[in-house]
């Protein structure tokens, strides 16, 4: 069975992955990219995706945010579509940093006050309110990937935060093109919007001590085709992570050497 199904709002998760498979091309050549993905993500949670370059990542955040369809299995999300935010902050280069923030609201059909005024809320979430004026090209690789994000949570949460138990927001590596101090400097400003919204976050990366971290949870995929492994709940509470990461780490090297080896 094939199907992306509406859960009810109410609804203990924000997305459902069951028996998930993806394959890409015909019958005579075919690519296995996931197999038999079993995800479930509850609202407000925050979930990082772990695995090798090539393990199929990318394609689960494409089937849950509806950019593909599965070949198999079924998705169940509750709330409206989820965001995405890319590794490329991909922001329109002729719209200021507000213009782009207030973009998804435009096509929502919100009024240009309440927009403005929204626009104007995330940037200052995302600790850019003096910038809203300027085009993407002023702004340093770090500051457009805060207007991107503050554009993902004006799509997954609309114009109020009311509703934000049932949101969404699906990170494809955000910050791995970003240099070290500024992906340290951006992680703790998505743990912190994370905290404020009560947003659910999908997090993609190959990058442990990321993973370790922001995740509530890190999910380990295996090498293509892509399955679940492992899981591990984080207790940042109670440690620095440091035996958690080495831990992961130990598991993806062996993942990827089954894999080597197969
Ligand atoms: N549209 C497509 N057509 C054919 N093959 C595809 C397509 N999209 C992805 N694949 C293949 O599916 C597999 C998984 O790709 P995917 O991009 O999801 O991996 P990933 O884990 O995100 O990789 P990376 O970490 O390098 O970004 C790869 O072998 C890729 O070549």
């Amino acid at each position: 069975m094939t199907a992306v199904l509406h859960a009810p709002a109410n609804a203990d998760h924000v997305v459902r992955m069951t028996g998930v498979h993806k394959s890409f091309g015909d019958a005579r050549r075919s690519i296995t990219a996931l197999h038999g993905i079993d995800l479930t993500v509850r609202p407000g949670e925050f979930v990082c995706l772990l695995g090798a370059s090539g393990c199929g990542k990318t394609t689960l955040l494409n089937l849950i945010a509806g950019l593909d369809k599965p070949s198999q299995g079924t998705i169940e999300l509750s709330g409206s579509r989820p965001a995405v935010m890319f590794q490329e902050a991909a922001l329109m280069p002729w719209l200021t940093a507000a213009g782009n923030v207030e973009l998804p609201l435009r096509l929502a059909g919100v009024d240009r006050a309440t927009r403005r005024e929204r626009g104007r809320e995330l940037l200052d979430l995302v600790r850019l309110g003096n910038v809203g004026g300027k085009r993407p090209h002023e702004l340093s690789g770090g500051m457009r990937q805060r207007v991107a994000l503050a554009r993902a949570l004006a799509s997954a949460l609309g114009a109020s935060d009311d509703d934000a138990s049932a949101s969404l927001l699906l990170m494809d590596e955000p910050f791995s093109a970003l240099d070290a101090i500024t992906r340290d400097v951006l992680q703790s400003e998505l743990l912190r919007v994370w905290e404020s919204t009560g947003a659910a976050v999908v997090f993609v990366t190959h990058d442990v001590r990321e993973a370790v971290r922001l995740g509530q949870r890190v999910v380990l995929l295996s090498s293509r085709p892509g399955r679940v492994v492992q899981e591990w709940t984080t207790d940042q509470s109670t440690s620095d992570g440091s035996g958690l990461v080495e831990a992961i780490n130990r598991r993806l090297r062996e993942v990827i050497s089954d894999h080597a080896s197969a």
